[in-house]
């Protein structure tokens, strides 16, 4: 029996030296590993940030010239790309040879089977359904549901300021956002702004709080080992995450279509593709609409929100940019008769140069995963990225390399003046991605993060309150780029 063990011992720790060796065997250069954890321990063993790591290998494969690398997630190879025309050649060009993000949607779990997961022809299926409920003019549809919740953000700000209390940005800022994308997408009022506690705060924030081991299942173990586990009842959310945004979106189709009621909002949209004609190409099922639903919420309120959150935290400390900014806000509405209104938005040219600069330092997807499709030979080389490949693009190193940002941790508006934008090469700045995958969802994103800065800096004063503990850690665990911890800022009414 013991010879049995000690056998299988054996075979099990040669398998992982074997494993991995695989870049070296596929000519492709890779790090020193650690035994079973790769190029990625302090990360599973919760200590760093997992985005962390991809941007230090970044920054190593770069200060070696090389055009890319592997690294290894546990036992899992993932292909990290450098070179600018490689990153060009995998998200645009040679597209067709990644056409998934990560490869761990399942029909069991309805949930994972959303944009973001799926790939191939359901995916392209879709993408082409949902792509004009994004378009500017549906953007200006919903424009005032975004307004409206400026209100109640504003006397949240006012009731802190009353108390004599610093604000928790970070979570502020997720309550405006978590109201807005109910609403918008789900059609209903989740009053989060109101009520500290509600169901979608908290199923929201479940959804982020994510466990090590959840991570480490989606995103390290082999497909085949992750279809057992499918099979076996498990799911990519927390189950109880399932069946909260299941009930509510079915309950909401049934509402909505038993009372005829119409709202300009995605649902709206949704329901209008599910009432077309049997046969007709951008029709959708309820099946659907819940995994769409769920992946506008999830994609969309807490990526603004940590948008949000991290010019603010700037701002706190640049308070030079913040008056820059104020006087630019209070100049344009001034001309809109003091409204904040989608065309006054557009104007705002330093508010945008100060958005893309925060995603630049701050990426919320700081690293984009591209999953091979199809055996691709990387040109000029004699390398084969194999089918079933994982591949991140290194958008955090990219945004934060010294030949394209001389200065990357100081943070700048003026890298996005018209100067000095046109300058940047190509595939360097991609907080959205590139490409046919690029996020569906910038306009709205980027309008959230706006009308919420917009309502703030034209009333409010912000600095950092001493209970911010500085300097700033990043979420060791997570889906997106975040601080740890709370974010505290003082403010005063002007
Ligand atoms: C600041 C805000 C946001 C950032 C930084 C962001 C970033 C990203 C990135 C990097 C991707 C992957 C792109 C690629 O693979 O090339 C993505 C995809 C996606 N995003 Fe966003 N996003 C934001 C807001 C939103 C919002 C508000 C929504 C929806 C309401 C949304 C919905 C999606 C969806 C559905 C996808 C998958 C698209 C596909 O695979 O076809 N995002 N986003």
């Amino acid at each position: 029996m013991l010879v049995y063990l000690i056998l299988a011992i054996l075979l099990f720790v040669f398998y992982v030296k074997w494993q991995h060796t695989y870049w070296k065997r596929h000519g492709v250069y890779q790090f020193d590993t650690d035994f079973l954890f790769g190029d990625t321990k302090n990360e599973m063993l919760g200590k760093s940030s997992i985005f962390q790591a991809v941007r230090d290998k970044y920054n190593q494969l770069k200060a070696q010239n090389l055009k890319y690398g592997g690294v290894y997630m546990l036992l899992k190879p993932v292909f990290v790309p450098v070179d600018l025309d490689l990153i060009k050649r995998i998200v645009v060009k040679d597209f067709s040879y990644f056409q998934g993000h990560i490869d761990n949607v399942h029909p069991k779990d309805n949930l994972s089977m959303n944009l973001f997961g799926l790939y191939g022809d359901p995916w392209k299926k879709l993408r082409i359904k949902l792509t004009p409920a994004f378009t500017s003019g549906k953007m200006k549809l919903m424009f005032d549901t975004l307004v409206e919740k400026t209100k109640g953000l504003e006397e949240l700000v006012r009731s802190h300021i009353k108390n004599n209390q610093p604000l928790d940005i970070k979570e502020v800022i997720a309550r405006f956002t978590t109201d807005i994308i109910v609403s918008c997408a789900f059609g209903l009022e989740s009053n989060s702004l109101e009520v500290a506690e509600t169901e979608f705060r908290k199923y929201g924030r479940k959804v982020f709080d994510l466990k090590a081991w959840r991570m480490v299942l989606l995103n390290s173990v082999p497909r085949s080992l992750l279809t057992l586990c499918y099979h076996l009842g498990f799911t990519a959310f927390p189950r109880d995450v399932s069946q909260f945004f299941n009930k509510t979106v079915q309950d909401t189709i049934r509402y909505r279509e038993d009372t005829k009621l119409y709202r300009k909002d995605f649902m709206q949209l949704l329901l209008e593709m599910k009432n077309k004609e049997n046969g007709a190409i951008n029709k959708i099922t309820d099946e659907e609409i819940i995994s769409q639903c769920f992946v506008f919420f999830i994609a969309g309120y807490e990526t603004s929100a940590t948008t949000t959150t991290f010019v603010l935290l700037e701002l706190s400390q640049n308070q030079d940019i913040q008056e820059k900014l104020r006087a630019e806000i209070r100049e344009v509405l001034e001309k809109h008769e003091g409204a904040i209104t989608y065309d006054a938005i557009m104007e705002m040219t330093y508010l945008e140069m100060v958005i893309n600069e925060t995603l630049r330092k701050y990426p919320p997807v700081p690293m984009i995963p591209r999953f091979c499709t199809k055996d691709y030979h990387v040109p000029g080389t004699d390398v084969t990225i194999k089918k079933g490949t994982q591949v991140h693009i290194p958008v955090w190193g990219l945004q934060t390399d010294p030949e394209y940002f001389p200065n990357p941790e100081k943070f700048n508006p003026e890298n996005f003046s018209a100067e000095n934008k046109s300058k940047i090469p190509e595939m360097v700045f991609i907080p959205f991605g590139e490409g046919p995958r690029m996020c569906i969802g910038l306009r709205f994103g980027k309008l959230q993060s706006k009308v919420a800065l917009v309502s703030l800096l034209r009333n409010f004063n912000f600095t950092l309150s001493e209970k911010t503990h500085t300097p700033i850690e990043f979420e060791k665990v997570s889906f997106i780029l975040s601080v740890e911890g709370d974010v505290w800022l003082n403010a005063t009414e002007i």
